[in-house]
């Protein structure tokens, strides 16, 4: 019988949920054992469910295709006795996905969600592996509130701010004050390719709903301390961003602005992001990029094209450091959307669930 800690993975059949599948065929720690989505798609093989539906540029994994889609409402209790823990990529309103989350955590099964819905409920942690894996102890306040032993939420930031937030973070003994930030967003992170949505092509849409109040507030949140048992976030740096919408499959860059406390040298940041190291690159993460932060020194980089699978995708690229005439310095970042900033985040956060006793196999307990 296998080790692998056994995962089911909620919302399965959408975008991000097939990201999950493909990351996590021969994970060393994780074995899909079931996927759950929707009454539309439950009864059906996997396979059946999603066709004319696969959006990744790998094929769908033979060890998928013919299990039989749960309903994540209506197998719940079948779902529950047979899962160590389980992914959520549900594509719903946000009050349906925070019951949803609760009523699979209060079950004792821990929920690792890609999703906004608990984001800022104050016991979660909403967790960048590399920046604040301290967060995790909160944990502990949430179980209390749940009445659980094992069961709980944790939840990734969203994928816009990862273009800037590392970059920033590495910097943070210099005190960045004030932050302004455009970000260049990708059309999978709309959950869509080209053809499900043509009016991008060769087009710009300034808008994303929501989005940049995500991107200004989620990085105070990742840098917040725990205190009485919840994460209050920081209040600085202030930051202000636009969040654009390109014609890019997969990639959100950002050109970003700063002003510091104590202004450091260019060769200064260029040392601490190329140092900067997480927990997870010293627990040697199965998903974990070796060098989380790449600085490019060609004028015409980071780029889509060329970089936004760098480590995987799970690193970030940053270029074209510069001081500026307003600001103290400008800088350009890279990541990629749907691996760093959504499934590939959420598998890291729960490899390092696993490595700190957070998640263990439900028999062993
Ligand atoms: N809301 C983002 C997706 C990130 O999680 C986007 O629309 O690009």
């Amino acid at each position: 019988m296998s080790d692998k800690l056994r995962v089911g993975i909620l919302g399965g059949t959408g975008m991000v949920g097939q990201r999950f599948i493909t990351l996590l065929e021969n994970h060393p720690w994780f074995e899909v054992v079931l996927v759950a989505a929707s009454g539309r798609s439950a009864g059906k093989l996997y396979e059946d469910a999603v066709e004319g539906r696969w959006k990744m540029q790998t094929p769908m994994p033979e060890f998928v295709k013919k299990m039989t889609v749960y309903d994540m409402d209506k197998d719940f209790d079948e779902i529950v006795s047979k899962v160590d823990f389980v992914f959520c990529a549900v594509n719903m309103p946000k009050d349906q996905i925070k019951a949803i989350e609760e009523r699979y955590a209060k079950a004792e099964v821990p929920v690792v969600s890609n999703n906004s819905a608990n984001r800022w409920t104050p016991d979660v942690p909403m967790v960048v592996p590399e920046i604040n894996p301290e967060h995790l102890e909160v944990i502990k306040y949430q179980r209390e509130r749940l009445g659980t032993k094992r069961g709980f939420i944790c939840v990734k930031p969203n994928c816009s701010i990862q273009s800037y937030t590392p970059a920033l973070n590495a910097l943070k003994e210099f005190g960045p004050k004030l932050v302004v930030a455009t970000t260049y967003q990708a059309i999978s992170g709309a959950g869509k390719t080209f053809e499900q949505w043509p009016e991008m092509v060769e087009n710009i849409i300034p808008y994303i709903g929501g989005e940049e109040e995500k991107s200004e507030k989620e990085p105070l949140r990742l840098w917040g301390k725990i205190e009485d048992g919840k994460i209050v976030p920081a209040s600085d740096p202030v930051i202000t961003c636009q969040c654009i919408r390109v014609p890019v499959l997969d990639g959100h860059t950002a050109a970003v602005f700063v002003n510091f406390e104590k202004k450091p040298t260019k060769e200064q940041i260029i040392e601490k992001w190329r140092s900067f190291k997480g927990v997870p690159q010293e627990l040697n993460l199965p998903s974990a990029p070796k060098q989380f932060i790449q600085y490019l020194e060609e004028d015409d980089r980071p780029q889509v094209k060329l970089d936004v699978n760098y480590e995987n995708g799970m690193g970030v690229s940053l270029g074209r450091l510069r001081e500026d005439s307003v600001f103290d310095y400008k800088f350009v970042g890279l990541s990629h959307n749907t691996l760093r900033g959504a499934a590939g985040g959420a598998v890291l956060i729960a490899e390092l669930l696993k490595a700190q006793g957070y998640i263990t196999p439900k028999d062993a307990e």
